[in-house]
């Protein structure tokens, strides 16, 4: 059946609807340039509440594993591609995307012309869209605090080992837990809403995940994140560094279209290095609100300037923007689990200034 792609503003594509689409659904339309990474990009729960357009036009010819989801779910409300692959073809394959999505119930859209689409993101902005076969729809107000449909209920613990790390869940991605484990710690999983029993665990760091939405979303909690921070040593990824900045009181600022991709160039103001990077955000922290705070820049997106990384100046706090832990995207930042552990262990102060 034809359906639309229709943008808030009045702009519509055409496309044809999967087996899975019922009625028009709305969300907020973003673009992915990488080429593979789909089924984490479907289920990481910062997508939640948007419609995803994949800008490489073949998508889905590996189909769906049983390794790559990033949570249990499908998080995004709907998928828009060029073409999705009929056939997987991958030893791992268990399942073609068309059929996985169309059993979640998850529309999606093909025979698009994507690319016109990502043009019209990139000049006119992020915005609501909806997916409709027919003219009968309505915009509705777009949804607030995603997070708390993603996060979990209550408190749980993973792994064995002497460190004690508290995963501060804003909408955490498997990745994040799995790269965590991979140190030999103890990791357990706090609810954000739960960040005020962080001291009965007895932690040794804590790390602030990913999450979807706006981060100011979590602000009633953060004279509790601020106390938190002050005390324990801690790794802010994506919303968890949108987080730390807001706790320290600098601001949050939405980008125009966002970064979505495999391949977002970051430089390293400490070593000068520059490497790529897998990124998922809308929102930045404000350069200029920095100045009255105690977090300095750490990292910065060579694209286009803004803040990609923060430390404290006294306190063993560091921050990215970017997804160390990969999935979908390269692993050239894995080296920052290294060093936030060693912060951990070697109880040193200003590690990088
Ligand atoms: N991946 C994330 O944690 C995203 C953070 C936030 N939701 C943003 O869009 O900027």
């Amino acid at each position: 059946m034809k359906a639309r792609l229709c943008l808030q503003d009045g702009k519509s594509y055409e496309g044809f609807t999967s087996k899975g689409y019922k009625n028009a659904i709305q969300g907020e339309i973003v673009f992915f340039t990488g080429m593979t990474g789909y089924q984490e990009v479907l289920t990481d729960p910062s997508y939640r509440g948007q419609i995803v357009v994949f800008t490489y036009p073949l998508i889905g010819n590996y189909g769906i594993n049983l390794e790559d989801a990033e949570s249990k779910e499908v998080q995004v409300n709907g998928v828009v591609m060029f073409h999705c692959a009929g056939v997987a073809s991958h030893y791992q394959s268990v399942q073609s995307l068309g059929d996985y999505l169309d059993e979640r119930g998850v529309p999606f859209l093909t025979g698009v012309d994507t690319r016109e689409v990502t043009k019209e993101i990139r000049t006119g902005g992020t915005r609501q869209a909806i997916l409709t076969h027919n003219d009968d729809y309505e915009f509705l107000p777009p949804e607030s605090s995603q997070i708390d449909q993603v996060k979990g209920a209550k408190i749980e613990t993973h792994g064995e080992g002497l460190i004690h790390i508290g995963l501060i869940d804003f909408g955490w991605k498997k990745s994040i837990l799995q790269k965590l484990l991979d140190y030999d710690v103890r990791v357990s999983v706090i609810p954000y809403s739960e960040i005020t029993q962080v001291d009965d665990l007895k932690l040794d760091a804590v790390v602030l995940s990913n999450g979807p939405g706006d981060p100011k979303d979590v602000s009633s909690k953060l004279p509790a994140i601020k106390k938190m921070l002050d005390v324990y040593p801690s790794f802010g990824i994506c919303m968890g560094h949108q987080v730390i900045a807001l706790a320290y009181g600098a601001d949050t600022i939405k980008l125009a279209f966002g970064h979505r991709g495999a391949n977002h160039p970051v430089k390293d103001v400490v070593t000068g290095k520059v490497f790529l990077s897998s990124q998922n955000h809308n929102y930045v922290v404000d350069e200029a609100s920095l100045i009255e705070t105690p977090l300095a820049k750490r990292f910065y997106n060579v694209n286009d300037d803004s803040i990609e990384g923060l430390m404290h100046e006294t306190k063993r706090i560091m921050s990215v923007q970017f997804h160390p832990e990969a999935n979908p995207g390269p692993e050239d930042a894995e080296w920052l689990f290294d060093d936030f552990l060693k912060l951990v262990k070697k109880k040193e102060v200003k590690a990088y200034v």
